[in-house]
């Protein structure tokens, strides 16, 4: 009996609230002169489109619906407006052009109360994200990116040898290869193994704020008001969960800020973003020292949540190309042994001789999108025991009330993009449409949206551009096939890898290679 009544009254608070929301919708359309709304699957009486919203593979349920609704999509559910931006025309147009009003994040309650939201990606549109995207704007900047490839490559060689000792451990060995970049990179912190709290900690934050994030994870999301419900209610109240959230965003976004301040003292802190702001800031004195540490904190804390699983997740799409298309690995492999002769691994400086191996990074990031729900809404993937990989929205909000095309986009509107049809055959993976007919590199600015669009534009491009080139597995309907997954589970057939631009390959077996393992091996 109990659990029925619990049902009936969870109805009814869902169409209280689906009802309040109609009424402030029709309000807001009032005051723009009842401009259409976008067109979209007809929406039920109170749930709406709860049906119509894709919870896996979204993206080709949208390019479904667009071919049948067109590129703007729109849907409501229990009157929470979103709108999907299906093609780069209105995505520039309404994120570029209009960035404004559309650069604003919409509210996770969980990560209000986990604190999560001290993450740039997560912050709402304000001065604190603008002072802390400025920070990580003038430390990712191309010139600044550029002067961390030597721990790039460094780091980059260190993968290869572990990974021909251990092979099996693939995703183990990318996740700490990008876990030391980032921490080289924000906190000049040397990471001592995959057990090192450093890195372990903003782990275990990650899998939370993912598993807590995804669509229907936790009621409190969609029911703000039971975030009330208090500590000695079990199995009903949030809070210790929210109360661990706390507890590991402290400690990651602080132990760093600790090592670096410590090694400022004894003088032996390194370069990194923490070394420069914190030098900067030494003639600022209260409040506004305050603000700015504040800042400091948070901006290089949000790297690490933001900057490991879309990575790894890239590299790990990297692996699966190789494994599916021998033929595109031999090619990238002699490309790479014509410059280096095999007696040398690949570096930074060769990289225009290696067009090749530098479409093959690309068709990654194009082939298997990190966010493939669009460029400036899915921020990130996490892996699960499982499936490996959910994706999880982090949606731009609308502030005004705007008309676009002829369409009303309601205040509170949230945004998806996808882009199916920009390359033809798009399920292939082909570098070659990256190439000009004489072989050399073509220029391709579309696929920046890669990285999103507009004032929320991912701040890494270009630190990204010289790490790593893969995508993500897990969306692939390939990795979910028995070949992909037995493929990728068989290490031999792992026969090449190629870091950012074509850093490093790793030959078929040790056994093959003429070049030199013991100089990788000093090397790294
Ligand atoms: C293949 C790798 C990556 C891809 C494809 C990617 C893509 C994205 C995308 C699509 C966004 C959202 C942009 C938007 O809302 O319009 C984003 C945001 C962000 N990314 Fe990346 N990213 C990658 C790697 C990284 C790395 C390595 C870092 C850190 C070192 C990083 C830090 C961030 C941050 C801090 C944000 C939030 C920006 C804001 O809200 O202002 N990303 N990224």
């Amino acid at each position: 009996m109990f659990p029925l009544i619990y049902l009936v009254d969870f109805l009814a608070i869902l169409f209280f609230f689906a009802i309040l929301r109609t009424i402030r919708d029709r309000y807001q359309r009032r005051t723009t002169g009842l401009v259409p709304y976008p067109p979209g699957p007809p929406p039920l009486p109170v749930i709406g489109n709860l049906f119509d919203i894709p919870k896996e593979f979204s993206w080709l349920t949208y390019t479904e619906l667009s071919k049948k609704y067109g590129n703007i999509l729109f849907f409501r559910v229990f009157g929470q407006v979103i709108i999907v931006l299906n093609s780069p025309k209105p995505a520039k147009d309404l994120l570029e052009k209009r960035a404004d009003i559309y650069s604003d994040r919409s509210v996770i309650p969980f990560y209000e109360m986990a604190d999560f939201q001290f993450s740039l990606a997560f912050k709402r549109y304000g001065e604190p994200w603008r002072l802390g995207r400025r920070l990580l704007d003038r430390g990712l900047r191309p010139g600044a990116a550029a002067s961390y490839r030597p721990v790039q490559q460094a780091r980059a060689r260190a993968l290869l040898l572990r990974l021909l000792t251990s092979p099996h451990e693939l995703e183990a060995h990318i996740e700490l290869f990008q876990g030391e970049l980032i921490l080289a990179m924000a906190y000049g912190y040397e990471v001592q193994g995959r057990d090192d709290s450093m890195i372990d900690v903003p782990r275990r934050l990650n899998e939370i704020g993912i598993a807590t994030a995804l669509p229907g994870a936790l009621l409190v999301n969609d029911l703000p008001f039971l975030r009330h419900i208090p500590e000695w209610l079990p199995w009903l109240s949030y809070q210790p969960l929210a109360r661990l959230g706390r507890d590991l965003t402290r400690v990651a976004i602080n132990e760093p800020i600790r090592f670096v301040k410590e090694s400022m003292l004894n003088g032996t802190a390194r370069p990194s973003l923490a070394l420069e702001n914190f030098q900067h800031a030494e003639k600022l004195k209260g409040q506004q020292r305050e603000k700015v540490d504040k800042t400091i904190v948070e901006a290089l804390g949000s790297l690490y949540t933001a900057g490991v699983d879309t990575t790894v997740s890239a590299m790990l799409s990297f692996f699966l190309a190789v494994v599916l298309r021998p033929d595109l690995q031999k090619r990238a492999q002699d490309e790479i042994d014509a410059v280096t002769g095999r007696e040398r691994l690949p570096t930074f400086e060769d990289r225009t001789k290696l067009p090749f191996v530098d479409a093959v990074c690309k068709e990654v990031l194009r082939w298997q999108p990190v966010t493939p729900l669009g460029e400036f809404n899915i921020l990130s993937q996490a892996r699960n025991s499982d499936t490996r990989v959910h994706d999880l929205q982090v949606c731009l909000m609308r502030q005004e009330d705007d008309i676009y095309e002829g369409y009303f986009i309601p205040k509170g509107a949230v945004g998806n993009l996808h882009d199916p049809e920009m390359y033809p055959d798009p399920e292939a993976f082909k570098p070659e449409r990256f190439l000009n007919p004489d072989g050399s590199l073509r220029d391709d600015p579309t696929l920046l949206a890669a990285f999103g669009f507009g004032k929320r534009v991912c701040p890494a491009k270009h630190f990204v551009d010289a790490t790593c080139l893969s995508s993500s597995l897990p969306f692939s309907p390939l990795s979910t096939s028995r070949k992909g997954r037995a493929l990728m589970a068989d290490p031999s057939s792992i026969p090449i890898l190629a870091l950012s631009l074509g850093i490093c390959v790793y030959p078929h077996s040790r056994g093959e290679r003429k070049g030199n393992w013991t100089g990788l091996k000093k090397e790294s």
